[in-house]
């Protein structure tokens, strides 16, 4: 599912964000991924989110080369990927339920659809009752709830999250986990970045350290 071969990447300012990245997320894996701050975590996301393109190496998502895709075939990709945010990254000018069918209006899904496929989401997430307030008005680890809603909306093969329990405490972060394990047992790949080692030693799944840009460990 995803596929990082002798993958590097540096920024313009001359920085190895990451170095020589080698590993393969089978299809229906949950794996973690730490280290410390400015490890590299942030960036291999965004390498398969298409947000930065790789120095060297090759990337494979969903069995296509991003190396090759060509301008039209990207957003084709980018439907297959959710992204959940530490800070959620929700519009507070919208409802609930709007900013669930965000993802779904920018891929054209008629009114109807959409509205039945928001309450699917907000169902799994257990906010079909707040679809109408404010994000504003709910607690933290509720928006972050909100944002999973929005990530798993179109139905993505793959789930990704960067630091998604950064702002929440130990067992609103272990309902988030569980949430992910969810979605996972029903066939999406998910990979999770995470600082929050007893978080992650809990869940007893794979883990993938970087250092420095480099893959440390994996196991
Ligand atoms: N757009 C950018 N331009 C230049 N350097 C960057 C950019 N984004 C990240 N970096 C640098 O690349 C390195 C890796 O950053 P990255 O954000 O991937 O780490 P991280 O492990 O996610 O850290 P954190 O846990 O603090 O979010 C850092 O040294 C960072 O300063």
């Amino acid at each position: 599912m995803i596929h990082f071969e002798h993958v590097s990447k540096r920024y313009s300012e001359g920085h190895d964000a990451l170095k020589d990245i080698c590993f393969t997320l089978q299809t229906g894996e949950l794996a973690f991924l730490t280290g410390h701050s400015g490890a590299g975590k942030s960036t291999l996301l965004k390498l398969i989110m298409l947000m930065e393109q790789p120095t060297a190496g090759h990337i494979q998502v969903c069995d296509q080369q991003l190396t090759h895709l060509g301008r039209h075939e990207i957003p084709f990709l980018r439907r297959s990927i959710g992204v959940v945010f530490q800070n959620h990254q929700l519009l507070f000018d919208r409802t609930v339920f709007e900013n669930v069918a965000l993802p779904l209006q920018i891929c054209g899904y008629s009114p109807q659809d959409a509205a039945r496929r928001v309450r699917a989401a907000l169902d799994k997430v257990g906010l079909l009752d707040r679809e109408k307030m404010n994000p504003l008005a709910l607690s933290s680890g509720e928006q972050q709830r909100v944002g999973i809603a929005r990530a798993i909306v179109h139905k993505p093969k793959v789930l990704l999250a960067d630091e998604p329990t950064g702002n929440l405490d130990p067992l609103l972060s272990e309902e988030i986990m569980r949430l992910f394990e969810q979605f996972n047992r029903v066939g999406t790949t998910v990979l999770i970045a995470s600082h929050d080692l007893s978080l992650i030693k809990r869940m007893g799944r794979r883990v993938m350290t970087l250092r420095s840009g480099r893959l440390i460990a994996d196991g």
